[in-house]
């Protein structure tokens, strides 16, 4: 099939808003795309040379580094399976997803690539295949995941995430969540192995954080889809304790969810990873949020984010 001249993709961030880390263990979770934080992908021939740009550095793929192995694997995947692998190129990558913070930046960049990649070789790419290839890449640079990262970045609505499977589900909530960056970074792979370890070292008590999570789970799906941000909140500070249980949070983390509930947040969590990264507060409205980003950052959050959770 004739090549375009330049392919492009996209793709977003994400936050978990339950169900992190218990996930991993085959319980439910529900994130959201936060179609704020973009990344986009384009990718064009070069006569000679496979050049990536990445935050206006230039690499070639052979030396891309050891963090970016993940990205590296997954361009040879796509150059072998759509255009054979010694293909020139210059694909160029523009993010404003803050990295390691639990917004689902390895996987957006892996979504956005995979696609770009489809639409310059002029292919359909089914969620199939997306997910495939994202994966390759998650494998790769997360460890194991458990696909809610894959699934959310390349949704454009809220996601109820079950044994792999992704369903659409009614959300009717009018609230407005805040995000706050603890400046601290995420590591997901080693989070990931820190609840792994405890389940070695205390394995009753990490059970039941972990199950007491997926319960919280259905119960947040209740609450989304009867607009009741009030038993929301308290279902989200609730999480934060398990989270706490199962080692993942953070001091920065911890004064953060202190901060918001202080002033007078619904509730708050880590969400993503822990150990570092980002959490939110649930705010009744707008007004709210913006006052309570004021003490997150007053706080010590490096960055925040206000995300209305408003129905259409
Ligand atoms: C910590 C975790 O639950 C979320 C990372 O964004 C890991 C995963 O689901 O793969």
């Amino acid at each position: 099939m004739e090549k375009k001249t330049v392919g492009y993709g996209h793709s977003h961030a994400k936050a978990i808003l339950i169900g992190d880390h218990a996930v991993v263990y085959q319980q439910p979770a529900v994130a959201i795309p936060l179609l704020n934080l973009q990344i986009t992908a384009s990718i064009q021939t070069l006569t000679t040379g496979q050049t990536i740009i990445l935050a206006e550095q230039a690499y070639d793929l052979s030396d891309l580094g050891a963090d970016l192995e993940g990205l590296r694997q997954l361009i040879i995947a796509l150059l072998t399976d759509l255009t054979g692998a010694k293909q020139s190129f210059l694909l160029e990558i523009n993010s404003v997803i803050p990295q390691e913070r639990g917004f689902g930046a390895s996987a957006a960049l892996a979504t956005a690539v995979t696609r770009a990649f489809f639409d310059w070789t002029n292919q359909d790419l089914s969620q199939e295949q997306l997910a495939h290839y994202t994966d390759l890449a998650e494998d790769i640079s997360h460890g194991s995941p458990s696909g809610i990262d894959a699934a959310t970045v390349s949704s454009t609505e809220p996601v109820w995430f079950h044994h792999h499977q992704t369903e659409p589900f009614a959300t009717n909530l009018e609230a407005t969540l805040v995000l706050a960056d603890t400046g601290v970074r995420g590591q997901t792979v080693r989070a990931v192995n820190i609840v792994k370890d405890q389940l070695k070292k205390n394995y009753d008590v990490t059970w039941q954080a972990i199950n007491h999570l997926g319960e919280l789970a259905f119960t947040v799906k209740e609450s989304l889809a009867n607009n009741d941000p009030d038993t929301l909140g308290k279902l989200f500070t609730q999480a934060h304790h398990d989270l706490q249980t199962l080692q993942v949070s953070h001091p920065k983390l911890d004064t953060l969810v202190n901060a918001a509930l202080e002033a007078g947040a619904l509730g708050a969590k880590l969400t993503g990873s822990g150990i570092g990264g980002a959490m939110f507060a649930l705010a009744k409205n707008n007004d709210q949020a913006l006052a309570i980003a004021e003490k997150l950052q007053e706080a010590g959050a490096r960055e925040t984010w206000i995300e209305p959770l408003t129905a259409d």
